[in-house]
């Protein structure tokens, strides 16, 4: 025994658990010491512990991963959203609205609003957050960002190449994101992303970036196929990043080249080479109007997938991962457990987490496993389907963060 206290979660009508096995126990019980798990089994097995819950039959899943978010920002863009539900299309130009008001904001307003959403998400049972910086876009307000972001969450990446900002030159920005601003955030990172798209940063820029970030010692990844088809997808395979993000508009070479990365991981046990994940943004997809990412034939193909909510304020503004569960099943033809599996452990594997070290502490996060990071999220339901048969209803009945009771 550890010493720490432990905590005995008993009669889970479902733990569905995401772990290598893909299991899935009914009347299953779970105890926590401490920030891990330490024993999982049935209820009537179930070993004595300081403190005891009773789940009377609710459902209990790893809490989300959510590897994929916007949240150091200022300022608001629902005039743009309105006038995007009243036809115009989505560019990447509004980005410098948002940076305009948070270049304005103090530190401190801006570690409070993030604060604030990291608590939404954290509420609707969010337990593992990234987040990236990309609306400071000079090299004190990108520092700024990641500094703020490194004290908010759990995972920072650096995307100074975002947006080119107005009056600059876009060569000479790529410079600067390549240089002394990526010397800058260095400290508070641990990954780069790059906007490859029309209206942001061309193949060329991007490659780059990518180059530049991979030098010092981040991990990649990218925003692409998000407004077209593009050189997003091939770009982040050809660097070997951990995802791209968006891929809503893929061809048969792209999804090839993405199953391609995954040809050495071994999906029944979670070992070997990991590829790129694909990370689909519904809720994102939904409020720009684009088509949803082909989740089911990444799925298909052999992809790992994963869905995370991109709260931001230009084309997502919801940490709600239970809605793009939600949209994936009805929407994207996954079935629930593939839709979980997308928004847990296809996350932690998107931030290279899925897998850990007992010994020293490195938890896993995204499957609920011995040795994992205690990160469970209970429901109001007995069983994970009611995320799909019950739309839009807040189903969040108990979260667990590292052990602690968090909602
Ligand atoms: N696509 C690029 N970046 C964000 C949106 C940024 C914004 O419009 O403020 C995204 O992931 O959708
Ligand atoms: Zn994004």
């Amino acid at each position: 025994m550890s010493g720490q206290t432990s905590t005995l979660i008993s009669n889970i009508g479902e733990l569905m658990t995401q772990d290598a096995e893909h299991r899935v126990l009914k009347d299953a019980a779970v105890v926590m010491e401490g920030e891990r798990i330490s024993w999982i089994g049935a209820t009537a097995d179930a070993p004595a512990a300081d403190r005891f819950v009773d789940a009377e039959g609710r459902a209990v899943l790893p809490g989300w991963v959510d590897s994929h978010s916007h949240l150091i920002f200022a300022g608001d863009r629902t005039a743009e959203f309105e006038a995007r539900m009243a036809g115009q299309s989505y560019s990447a130009g509004g980005i410098a609205v948002t940076t305009g008001a948070t270049r304005a904001a103090s530190d401190d307003e801006l570690r409070s609003l993030a604060a604030g959403r990291v608590a939404e998400a954290v509420s609707q049972g969010t337990t593992y957050l990234e987040s990236k910086t990309g609306y400071g876009l000079d090299v004190e307000n990108e520092a700024r960002s990641a500094r703020i972001a490194a004290e908010t969450v759990d995972e920072v990446t650096y995307l100074g190449a975002h947006l080119v900002p107005a009056g600059a030159d876009a060569e000479e920005y790529t410079d600067l994101v390549c240089g002394p601003m990526l010397d800058a955030v260095r400290p508070h990172v641990r990954w780069a992303d790059v906007f490859c798209e029309r209206g942001a940063f061309t193949e060329e820029q991007s490659r780059r970036v990518l180059a530049a970030c991979r030098e010092a010692g981040l991990g990649l990844r990218v925003h692409g196929n998000q407004l077209g088809e593009g050189p997003g997808v091939q770009l982040a395979v050809e660097f070997g990043a951990a995802s791209v993000d968006h891929v809503n508009y893929l061809n048969d070479a792209d999804i090839r080249a993405l199953a391609g990365t995954w040809s050495k991981w071994d999906a029944s046990t979670g070992t070997g080479e990991r590829g790129t994940v694909a990370t689909c943004l519904p809720a994102c997809d939904l409020s720009t109007r684009q088509p949803l990412a082909p989740g089911r034939a990444l799925l298909d193909a052999g992809v790992q997938i994963a869905l995370a909510a991109n709260c931001n304020p230009g084309t997502s503004y919801t940490s709600s991962i239970a809605f793009c569960v939600t949209t994936a099943v009805l929407q994207m033809h996954l079935s629930v457990h593939e839709a979980v599996r997308a928004a847990t452990y296809g996350g932690a594997l998107a931030l290279g987490r899925e897998s850990g070290n007992d010994v020293d502490g490195e938890r896993a996060v995204g499957s609920i496993a011995v040795g994992h990071r205690a990160d469970l999220h209970m429901l109001k339901a007995p069983s994970a389907t009611h995320l799909a048969y019950r739309p839009g209803i807040p189903l969040t009945f108990a979260v667990w963060r590292a052990g602690e009771r968090a909602v």
